[in-house]
This record gives structure tokens, sequence and C-alpha cells, in this order.
């Protein structure tokens, strides 16, 4: 498969202040990551709650400017195709569909925005495009002239997903699309998603928290800690034989949507970093079960391992050769013990 949409180095950082008399402080939300989007994938990406999915979700929308790294849609720099340029091929789906909807407007003319903006047919051939879509998403075409807040849930985040899919897009950027809805509109809207990517041949970058959702959705999945990418895999791989260990303890557990809550029930112990004070060496080393002595002082490189790709000492071929006495591996209880008596 080619890539349709590829980050190269892509970085974001924010400056944040800490009160009245500190300095601002650098916050890497995304740090250095190397993606390549293939054409007709879903792309899941995991991982707990501040790692940096929805900023990096927001730069590959071309709606928020790395701060170094670029990013290139069929090989061309999105900054030369402009926000306008990025929305007729990349459109987003968003979490919350009930801010995310006007609540004055009504359901036609939400839908048919996109197409008013960009200046696309007459006020008629827009109409039946919007009517066309809204069948499409599986809603009543009677739906086009009621407001937002006549709707569910599952029918408002239907609305978005018309209004995402109007402009006939190569590619839908869904973060978090199912979570503020009830489990039992989850699946309908997972399996929407579903038919209408085979129907139109549409690529999907699918965020979420949720690792069952992402295995049943996902074709490869790129699992991302403190802002990089630590595991990229196809998805069966992933699940079956997880590399690494920070995959492993994912797998083992149910991510809280709540930021700074850490991983609950992986027996890892350790609560999520500082992102303004990561760990040097290894960002996930102070948690890791596996870790070795260089995991503290040497940040991993990305290694290839057939079609998947992992950032650990545990794999990496040379640097597992060359120091092999200095291997010190920790079970998640030493950790803890050790960061108990430290
Ligand atoms: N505008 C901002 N200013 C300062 N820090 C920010 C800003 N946006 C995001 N961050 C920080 O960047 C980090 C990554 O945030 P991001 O929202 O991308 O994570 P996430 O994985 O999507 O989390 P969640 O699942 O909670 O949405 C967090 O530490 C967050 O606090």
């Amino acid at each position: 498969m080619t890539a349709l949409l590829e980050a190269q180095g892509l970085t974001r950082s924010f400056g944040v202040s800490q009160g009245m008399f500190k300095a601002r402080r650098t916050l890497h939300a995304v740090n250095g990551i190397n993606l390549d989007i293939r054409k007709g994938e879903v792309l899941g990406i995991v991982g707990e709650s501040g790692c940096g999915k929805s900023t990096l979700a927001r730069m590959l929308l071309g709606l928020l400017p790395p701060t170094a790294g670029k990013i290139a849609l069929d090989g061309q720099d999105i900054h030369t195709l402009g926000r306008k340029g990025m929305a007729r091929r990349v459109q987003p789906v968003f979490q919350d569909p009930y801010s995310s909807l006007n609540p004055r407007r009504t359901i036609a003319s939400i839908v048919s925005l996109p197409l008013e903006v960009h200046g696309i047919g007459t006020a008629a051939e827009r109409r039946k495009k919007t009517l066309d879509i809204l069948d499409k998403v599986g809603l009543p075409q009677r739906f086009a002239d009621r407001y937002p807040r006549e709707l569910s849930g599952g029918q408002r985040q239907r609305v978005a997903i018309a209004r995402a899919l109007v402009m006939n897009p190569e590619i839908v950027v869904c973060d978090e699309p199912t979570s503020a809805l009830d489990v039992s509109v989850q699946s309908q809207i997972l399996n929407l998603l579903m038919d209408l990517r085979r129907e139109l041949g549409l690529t999907y970058v699918f965020i979420s928290h949720n690792l069952a959702v992402v295995e049943h959705i996902a074709t490869r999945v790129a699992v991302m800690y403190l802002g990089r990418v630590v595991e990229l895999a196809e998805t069966e791989a992933l699940f079956k034989a997880p590399r690494h260990p920070y995959t492993k303890a994912l797998l083992t557990s149910v991510l809280t949507p709540e930021p700074g809550a850490g991983i609950p029930e992986t027996g890892l112990g350790l609560a999520f970093p500082d992102p303004l004070n990561p760990p040097p060496g290894c960002p996930f080393h102070p948690r890791c079960p596996e870790r070795m002595a260089q995991c503290s002082t040497i940040t991993p490189r990305f290694t290839e391992h057939g079609r998947d790709a992992v950032a650990c000492h545990l794999h990496d071929p040379e640097l597992r050769a060359s120091t092999p006495r200095n291997v010190v591996t920790l079970n998640a209880n030493t950790a803890l013990k050790q960061k108990e008596n430290s």
C-alpha cells in the first residue's frame, strides 16, 4: 500500500505557564513522530489520555500547525494546500456530537455548509447532495429541516459523519467518535463507519482509548506514549503478540479517559509521568516491568520487524547484541519496591 498521508519528524510543543512568577515551560505534546497512513487502511491510534492523540489528529487535519516536522498528502506538503485544500481531502469526526453541531442551524444547513464554504454546486444541487448523504448515513430525509436538539446522540453523530463525507474526502480522521455515545449506539456507529469505508473507499485514522473498538475496526495500530509512537503493527499481530512492554500493559488494562489517572489494573503501579518533565532515555522506563540498564539513559530507536516496528531496547538487535552483560531486567514488583524506597 502507498502512503497517502505521511508525517515526518512531526512535533508539536506548547508553552505552559506555571504561575505568575515562574518561567514558561515547554510541553512536547507530540514529539518527532514518523507515520505513514496508507490508502484504504484504518490506522488505529491508542494510548493513555494525554499521550498526544488529539494533538496528532489536529495536525493531520491541518487544523494545528506543527512546531517541527512536516506532513505530506500524496507527496505534497499540506502547508502548501492550505486549510481549504486540506478540507476537501481530509475531514474530521470528533467525539462530542453535542458540541460539534451548531444548535441554531438545521441538519441540512449543517451538512451542506462545507459545500457552501467551498462554493460547490447550486443551492438545489447542494440540497440534493445533502439528502443523498443523509440517506447514506442512515438518517431519514425528513430530518433535513430539524435541529440538532431534536436528535439523539447517535443521530447527531450520523449528522457529523454526513458533514464529513459531503465533500467526498479521501481520509476521515475520527477522534473518539463513539466515546460520548451510549454503549448500545456505539456499535451501530462503528458498523456505519465500516460500511461507508467499504462503499466509498475511505481511509481512516481512528483514535480511541477503547482497545476493543480499535481491535474491531483498525487494520493497523500505532501505540502512543508521551508524544511518541512506541509500536506500530498490523492489528492482528499487535493483539496476538505485542512487543513493547507498554503495549502489553495496555492490552491487560482498561484505559480511563481521565488525564493523569494512569493505567489501571496493569500491575505497573506507577502513574503517568509529568509531560513537562519526561523521564530521560526511554520515556516508559520508570513504569516498565522489563527495563534494563540502558533504558534510563538511551532513547530507543524505532526498529523494523517485518511489517511492524517498535521503539524498545529489548527489540533492538544492535543494542541487545552489544550490551548483553549490562542487562538488568526488573519485574513489576521490584520496580514498584524501588520506587517506594526511593
Ligand atoms: N493548547 C494546549 N496548551 C498546553 N498544553 C496542551 C494543549 N493541548 C494539549 N496539551 C497537552 O498536550 C498533551 C497531549 O494532549 P492531547 O489532548 O493531544 O492528548 P490525548 O492523548 O488526545 O488525550 P485525551 O485522550 O485526554 O484527549 C497533554 O499533556 C495536554 O495537557
